[in-house]
């Protein structure tokens, strides 16, 4: 099948090569020039582990191109993805000016008998809506408007299309539902569960999804925090709920609080569409509110820990994309800790495998470093931000002997506390106690409560 897809942005590169190593032809579009041009040389202007070969092979192959010019590319296609942003607003509503624009542009272009399928994520109704757009752009002549929320995530993004959980096909009429179940044709052959409902359904399952994994992991970062409290350990909590199969144990590391280019924008949009059609999501309301408190919090307890002294504090923070495995650094947690840093007085370094240049641009001031152990030189503490595992497997001796001080901060609770003991760092994970006694919420030593001490010396 002949298929164009708008944007070529995470989801839409690896739209197009998955759907190109599916079989399908795919001219993928973007407005960004200079986008296109690099990928047009065989580039990609974008970190995602395996998508520069899988371009490759199906570029070879004659089954992939790339265009800056929409039009001609709408007008072969016997479907359209649009897989351009849907950032928020600035109160929190999705802004959907991306969309509306590409739908726009191509109106006149598209094929009568074409479909054109919504890739980015979107609240309910936004299909029906843009066909009501298009038909009117159209001088009446309606297309059929489908949805295909996409459900990847960045760092694992071609297995996760290539073997995904489930499709999910919204269409509100036989011609759009015909034309998605033809193009995953090869993915319902190897069993992957295949999904029909409307448009505006398929739009809620995304929203409705990612609200429920943001907010189990906003959920055990409140447990972690208790755990601190209380002396405990989240880590055996962890084990010990994820094992109920009713739980599972995906999606319980606490860390920094969630970031990205979705949980955030995702959550804010799906609490505004609460709003306005009167079923307020107060879970979600909180979530996101207590998410970026998390980030404030953890910034100051490293503010707290290092102290003051006669000279400003030198911190070096290790990881600044908002997960590892990825170039991104939209709403990481470095983004908001780093200027809180600095706003102490502290001086920060930092280092990350692959977003440091994408970083650079939101940190003024930062004194970035190729090599971690550069980064940490001289400095006063260290924090763990993203669980790369060039930090999982860090060198600890070495760690030791360029650092002026032995603060380490673990937020995403990857190393081995006994090892990090042994080599005389002051050891601070995420929800567990540190300390001869844990702290309780009033300063209480738990040993206190409890009569036992925590595992993990000063
Ligand atoms: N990033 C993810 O992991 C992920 C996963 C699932 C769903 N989504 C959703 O998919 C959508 C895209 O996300 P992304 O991360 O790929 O975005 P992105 O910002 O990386 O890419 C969007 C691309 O669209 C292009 N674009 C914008 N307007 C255009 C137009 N009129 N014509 C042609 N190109 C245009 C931009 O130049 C950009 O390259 C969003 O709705 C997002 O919520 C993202
Ligand atoms: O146990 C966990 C899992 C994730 N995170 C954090 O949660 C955020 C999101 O992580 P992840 O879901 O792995 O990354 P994304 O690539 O943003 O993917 C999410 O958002 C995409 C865009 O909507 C969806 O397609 C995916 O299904 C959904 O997982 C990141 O800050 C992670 O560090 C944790 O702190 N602990």
């Amino acid at each position: 099948m002949k298929l164009a897809v708008v944007g070529a942005g995470y989801v839409g590169l690896t739209t197009s090569a998955c759907l190109a190593e599916l079989g399908h032809s795919v001219t993928c579009v973007d407005s960004d020039a200079s986008r296109i041009a690099i990928l047009q040389g065989g580039g990609v202007p974008i970190y995602e582990e395996g998508l520069h070969e899988l371009m490759q092979k199906n570029r070879a192959a004659g089954r992939l191109t790339f265009s800056a010019d929409l039009r001609p590319a709408a007008g072969h296609a016997d479907a359209i993805f649009l897989a351009v942003g849907t950032p928020s607003r600035p109160d929190g509503d999705i802004d959907l000016s991306h969309i509306e624009t590409a739908a726009r542009q191509l109106a006149r272009d598209i094929r009568h008998d074409a479909v054109l399928i919504i890739k980015s994520t979107v609240v309910a109704g936004t299909a029906r809506n843009l066909g009501r757009l298009v038909a009117r752009e159209r001088g009446g002549d309606a297309v059929s408007v489908a949805s295909n929320p996409e459900f990847l995530r960045e760092g694992t993004a071609i297995a996760d299309f290539m073997t995904a959980d489930r499709i999910v096909a919204g269409a509100d009429d036989d011609l759009g539902a015909d034309r998605l179940r033809r193009i995953y044709a090869p993915l319902r052959a190897r069993d992957i569960p295949y999904l029909e409902m409307s448009t505006a359904d398929a739009e809620m399952v995304k929203y409705a999804a990612n609200a429920f994994l943001a907010l189990k992991l906003g959920f055990i970062n409140n447990v972690a925090d208790l755990c601190e409290s209380t002396g405990g350990d989240i880590r055996n909590v962890v084990s010990g709920i994820g094992l109920d199969r009713r739980i599972g144990p995906s999606f319980l590391s606490p860390g920094p609080g969630y970031g990205g280019s979705c949980f955030p924008k995702d959550t804010r949009a799906f609490a505004a569409l609460g709003k306005r059609a009167g079923a307020r999501q107060w879970l979600v309301e909180r979530l996101i509110e207590d998410n970026e408190a998390r980030k404030r919090k953890l910034a100051q307890r490293i503010i707290d820990d290092m102290g003051k002294g006669g000279r400003p504090r030198r911190v070096a923070v290790l990881g600044l994309a908002f997960k590892s495995g990825t170039d991104d650094v939209r709403e990481s947690a470095a983004l908001t800790i780093i200027p809180l840093l600095q706003a102490s007085g502290a001086i920060v370094h930092a280092h990350d495998p692959r977003a440091s240049r994408a970083a650079a641009e939101f940190l003024p001031g930062v004194r970035f470093s190729d090599d971690c152990y550069h980064a940490c030189g001289d400095v006063d503490a260290a924090v763990v931000l993203t669980e790369w595992d060039e930090y999982r497997h860090l060198d600890l001796r070495r760690l030791a002997s360029v650092m002026r001080g032995r603060l380490l901060f673990d937020f995403r609770n990857i190393l081995d506390p006994a090892e990090v003991s042994r080599h005389g760092f002051r050891y601070r994970p995420i929800g567990h106690s540190t300390g001869p006694f844990g702290k309780t919420a009033e300063g209480q030593g738990v040993a206190d409560i409890y009569g036992r001490a925590a595992a993990y010396p000063v």
